[in-house]
């Protein structure tokens, strides 16, 4: 489990992490969403311990992360810029790799191989940004990290390595309990492998999402009545957002399903519907509700 509370980290004057805890359960996946400069590298680099927040507590498996030698053999940071020693072949970093992670699966590596279909024996750095990419997730992986932090991850990979890395990874979380944290500034991009979403803007967690929770509880409802109806009767509704569209009232509605069926069922409206929201529109709402537009922050 990781868990990160009340951290905040500045840079000479400027507050880049403003008092962020979040808790990322053991085997699952984290999505932390945000624009440029939201504070995403600095937060993933303080979970990672390559750098010590000003105060409040990193913590993986219930330990200070930072510079704790234990726990970085059993976590793994894919950096935004990757680094690789220049000079080195895949082979040669597998090596490194092999001294420095007790678990290393040297049959996973050749495997692996086989299904990337890159030369081991080949410069690392002679490779494109993508394939370089694709090394960096082959070299992660084989490493059989507890931990896998993966900065912006998919940047620059071709769709069927991006989905063929993706379901490695979502293998890794079934089978083996692996806990992933992903940071991306595009929900689409994230949304299918995150059990949880979190969303920073200028250094704040602005909000935390269980994907399960987030989709069952809220909804898109169409309305009209025989006549005119005073907005009081939509006063025992949970309501995030409403528009009128002509006669038709359009309300975005947090609750769970069954009761606001009910409710507004009483009200013998002469049109009824409820209808599901895509991931994107609830963050929309959701954000709405805390006062900030989502397109000047993910879109
Ligand atoms: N080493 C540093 N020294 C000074 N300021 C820094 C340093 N690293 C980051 N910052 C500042 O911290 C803020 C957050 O940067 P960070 O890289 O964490 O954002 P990000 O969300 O990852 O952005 P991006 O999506 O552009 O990669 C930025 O204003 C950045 O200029």
């Amino acid at each position: 489990m990781i868990q990160v509370q009340n951290v905040n980290k500045k840079f000479e004057k400027d507050i880049v992490l403003d008092n962020i805890s979040l808790k990322v359960d053991k085997g699952s996946i984290y999505g932390l969403l945000g624009s440029n400069g939201a504070g995403k590298t600095t937060l993933l680099k303080t979970i990672a311990g390559i750098i010590k927040q000003n105060s409040g507590a990193v913590e993986v498996e219930r330990k200070p992360v930072f510079e704790n030698v234990s726990l970085k053999e059993m976590l793994i940071y894919i950096p935004d810029s990757l680094f690789f020693f220049s000079q080195y072949t895949t082979n040669q970093m597998a090596k490194f790799y092999e001294n420095m992670y007790p678990n290393w699966n040297n049959e996973r590596f050749v495997q692996m191989q086989q299904l990337l279909d890159l030369d081991p024996g080949k410069k690392i750095h002679r490779f494109s940004k993508g394939m370089q990419r694709q090394v960096a997730f082959w070299l992660a992986l084989c490493a059989m990290p507890d931990y896998l932090i993966l900065d912006e991850p998919f940047d620059g990979l071709d769709p069927v390595i991006r989905k063929k890395i993706k379901s490695w990874v979502i293998q890794d979380v079934a089978e083996r309990e692996m806990t992933v944290v992903v940071s991306s500034h595009n929900l689409s991009e994230v949304e299918d492998i995150c059990d949880a979403v979190g969303i920073i803007h200028r250094g704040k967690l602005l909000l935390e999402k269980e994907l399960d929770d987030l989709k069952s509880d809220i909804h898109k409802v169409q309305l009209a009545f025989k006549q005119e109806v005073s907005k009081d009767v939509f006063a025992g509704l949970n309501v995030l957002h409403q528009e009128k569209r002509g006669s038709v009232y359009v309300f975005i509605i947090r609750g769970e399903y069954d009761d606001i069926d009910q409710q507004i069922q009483q009200l013998d409206p002469v049109v009824f519907d409820i209808l599901p929201l895509t991931l994107e529109e609830i963050f929309i709402y959701e954000m709405e509700g805390v006062g900030y537009a989502i397109e000047n922050i993910l879109l």
